[in-house]
């Protein structure tokens, strides 16, 4: 079970320091990192603090941690909308497809549904913490009204692979049920992979 960190009401000013605070802390290390982000609607105004860091964004490789099976130009695409907003600020942007062979990330960024669903790992889709596949493709059952579409997800040993986990949750129904898997009294895709990761996972909620 992962140690948790919880920082309350942060505002994205702060998480988005924290973000690269830790990307900074990577790349001191590596000359080039790879951070895997959540789609959504939370961390779009996250994105756009970043882009207008001072984070050397030519050596980061941004990679959604999951995205619907849409035209990248399709307003529920996440690598689209990733795109947007990264792309210009330099990083190098890789559309997570169910072929792709994810690299090691120094930081899983993570969002959660209020399912318990983590990237794409809907509750339907049983995730297994030992998938020996990095990438699935998958449908959620029942289909979210606002994005009813086939997804493209990374699995939980790929998550869970990274050198460290933050998630960005707002709202409290999305707390209780996080608090729920962070006890161990649900076995949600968020509880399989919480009680997976070896190490502190920060959650900004
Ligand atoms: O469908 C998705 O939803 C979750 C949560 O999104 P949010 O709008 O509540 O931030 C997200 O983490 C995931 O990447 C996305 O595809």
């Amino acid at each position: 079970m992962s140690q948790l960190e919880i920082i309350a009401g942060a505002p994205n000013e702060a998480i988005a320091a924290f973000v690269a605070e830790r990307l900074h802390a990577a790349l001191s290390v590596s000359a080039e990192v790879a951070i895997t982000v959540p789609g959504g609607s939370t961390p779009f105004p996250i994105f756009e603090i970043l882009a207008s860091s001072n984070l050397p964004w030519s050596r980061i490789a941004v990679w959604p941690g999951d995205d619907r099976l849409v035209d990248e130009d399709h307003p529920a695409s996440n690598v689209g909308k990733i795109r947007a907003l990264l792309e210009p600020a330099g990083a190098r942007i890789v559309p997570l497809t169910p072929t792709a062979q994810p690299p090691h990330f120094a930081l899983a960024w993570l969002g959660m549904g209020g399912d318990g669903h983590i990237a794409s790992l809907f509750p339907n889709t049983d995730p297994q913490v030992d998938d020996p596949s990095p990438v699935r493709r998958l449908t959620p059952d029942p289909l979210p009204p606002e994005a009813p579409f086939d997804r493209v997800s990374l699995t939980i040993p790929a998550l869970v692979d990274a050198d460290e986990a933050m998630f960005v949750i707002r709202g409290s129904d999305k707390r209780l049920v996080f608090d729920a898997a962070a006890a161990g009294d649900n076995d949600l895709p968020v509880a399989r992979f919480l009680r997976t990761f070896p190490k502190t996972v920060t959650c900004f909620c």
